[in-house]
């Protein structure tokens, strides 16, 4: 006991100790900066202030009680790190379209360095030529509107497998979150890399802690020059280790594609190319005027899976949970599906067209839940005014829309959830109205909107049609935990437990 007791207050010292000596350097850091020309601030939180700036992490809710306080352009000292939060329509533009290419870049971090080999893969890659050339070769291979037309068949695939599993287990509980995750998953694999891998659910296990991690550790982002911080909360190591086993099967996938290859070239036969066929085109072969190494591949393998899946996954979701807080919007959009497939006699990806309340179901969705709410970290690559405030080179830029799509001055009831909001509204996914941006804007908009919106319009049409959904037993709809996790990605923080009870299961019968 006495031993307990000891070690506990060793630790306890320690931690004060290294709070203490941190928050002395925020304070510094803070009278270096002139703030005669920077915005407003650098602002803390109120009490809690200071343990969030050293953890480095601010949730986005956090971001926007303080804009409201001291206004949507706010200056912040994140640790040593200066930082702008943008809360706006009016300053979002600003940064994402008026200084757009100023603000193309992304910072650099500890998760980036590791995990995506030296920021080479397309999210976090310095803008320049580099990611231009990948951002490219990705759209024309997988994620141009042609080329997610031709995907149709394995999204179909995976939706009638999906719906004979649940099919299987009607009228029993079932975890509608790892379902759906798992069948995202697979199609994105489908469809990059031509199969779902081997390892597919320990791939998607590790991208998951990845994602964990990434919200946690950013003590080691907002103090750069105190190497020793990646070492002493072990940021680094756990980092690395996730990145050895995803290495693993990054690896097999490149090595399958290789020898299917080298057996294609010697049976002179054509294959159908996928995304790593054409990036092992490039690789380490000056040719095209464009060369990649192992290592660039596997860091476009990680983007593709995890930032193609989790975002779309979490969509559908949020989607769910809030038509069973819902019932009204989930009875008139099943009403829809189930008339347009009835009318066109075939359940299918070619008449999610005609589903307009659905499309205004997801465009709600993304609204209160943009998968990405502070967007992707931007960088300023070159001083800049704002506004009359100068931003220095090198200052964090983030973007909060998850704020932007709650502001009471654009939107009327904004914490509800009314898809009719959208009825014939200009508003769009285009980054063209800074009012509503659930995939960015400008330069660095996200290139899989098309990829991902049909990966959550059509699971949603086919769990819609084929089932009601209810509550199991003893739980209500007000006992539905809306809280997120914290992280890149904002899942909700607990999985969706429902009871699917079969509608109309003839079409996956037939086949
Ligand atoms: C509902 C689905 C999705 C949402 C809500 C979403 C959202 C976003 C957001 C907010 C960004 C940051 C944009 C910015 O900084 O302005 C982004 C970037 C990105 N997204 Fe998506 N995304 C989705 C689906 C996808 C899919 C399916 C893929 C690929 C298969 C994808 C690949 C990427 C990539 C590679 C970037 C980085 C772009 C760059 O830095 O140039 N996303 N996404």
């Amino acid at each position: 006991m006495e031993l307990k007791l000891s070690s506990f207050s060793v630790l306890f010292t320690f931690f004060l100790f290294v709070f203490m000596v941190l928050n002395i350097l925020i304070k510094r850091a803070k009278t270096v900066t002139s703030a005669s020309k920077l915005p407003p601030g650098p602002w803390k939180l109120p009490l809690l202030g200071n343990i969030h700036q050293l953890l480095g992490s601010l949730p986005h809710h956090a971001f926007r009680d303080m804009a409201k306080k001291h206004g949507p352009l706010m200056y912040m000292k994140i640790g040593q790190v200066p930082t702008i939060v943008v809360s706006s329509p009016e300053f979002a533009k600003e940064v994402m379209r008026t200084h757009d290419a100023i603000f193309a870049s992304r910072p650099r971090n500890l998760t980036s360095e590791i995990l995506l080999y030296d920021s080479t893969d397309i999210v976090f890659a310095p803008y320049g030529e580099y990611w231009r050339q990948l951002r490219k070769i990705c759209m024309q291979e997988l994620l141009s509107t042609s080329r997610v037309e031709s995907f149709r068949p394995i999204r179909e695939e995976e939706m009638f497998s999906l719906v004979e599993s649940i099919a299987s287990t009607a009228g029993s509980t079932i975890n509608l979150t790892e379902r759906i995750k798992n069948s995202t998953y697979s199609i994105t694999s489908k469809a990059a890399f031509g199969k779902k891998s081997e390892d597919h659910e320990e791939f998607i296990s590790t991208v998951e802690e990845a994602i964990e991690e990434s919200g946690g550790f950013d003590l080691v982002n907002s103090f750069p020059s105190f190497s020793f911080l990646a070492a002493i909360t072990r940021a680094r190591t756990k980092l690395e280790s996730i990145k050895r086993r995803a290495e693993r099967i990054m690896e097999k996938i490149i090595k399958e594609h290789e020898n299917k290859k080298s057996a294609a070239k010697n049976t002179e036969s054509q294959t159908d190319e996928d995304l790593v066929d054409v990036l092992l085109k490039f690789h380490n072969n000056g040719e095209h005027g464009f060369s990649l190494t192992t290592d660039n591949i596997k860091a476009v393998i990680w983007d593709i899976f995890s930032a193609g899946s989790e975002t779309s996954a979490t969509a559908v979701d949020w989607a769910m949970t809030e038509m069973i807080k819902n019932p009204r919007v989930m009875k008139k959009v099943q009403n829809e599906i189930r008339e347009v497939f009835r009318r066109k006699g075939s359940v299918d990806e070619t008449s999610i067209s005609e589903m307009k309340y659905l499309k205004l179901v997801v465009k709600e969705t993304l609204r209160l839940h943009p998968s990405a709410p502070l967007l992707l970290p931007r960088e300023c690559r070159e001083k800049c005014e704002i506004n009359g405030y100068e931003i220095p080179k090198k200052t964090r830029v983030v973007v909060n829309a998850w704020a932007i799509g709650r502001d009471p001055r654009f939107w009327t009831e904004p914490e509800s959830f009314i898809p009719e909001r959208f009825l014939n509204s200009p508003k769009d996914y285009k980054g063209t109205n800074f009012e509503y941006i659930p995939f960015g804007a400008g330069r660095r908009i996200c290139p899989g909107m098309s990829f991902g919106l049909v990966n959550v319009e059509l699971p949603l049409a086919m769990l819609l049609y084929h089932f009601d959904w209810k509550l199991p037993d003893g739980v209500k709809q007000e006992d539905l935990n809306m809280t997120e996790s914290f992280s890149v990605t904002v899942r909700r923080k607990d999985d969706l437990h429902l009871i699917p009870i079969a509608h109309d299961l003839s079409p996956i019968q037939q086949i």
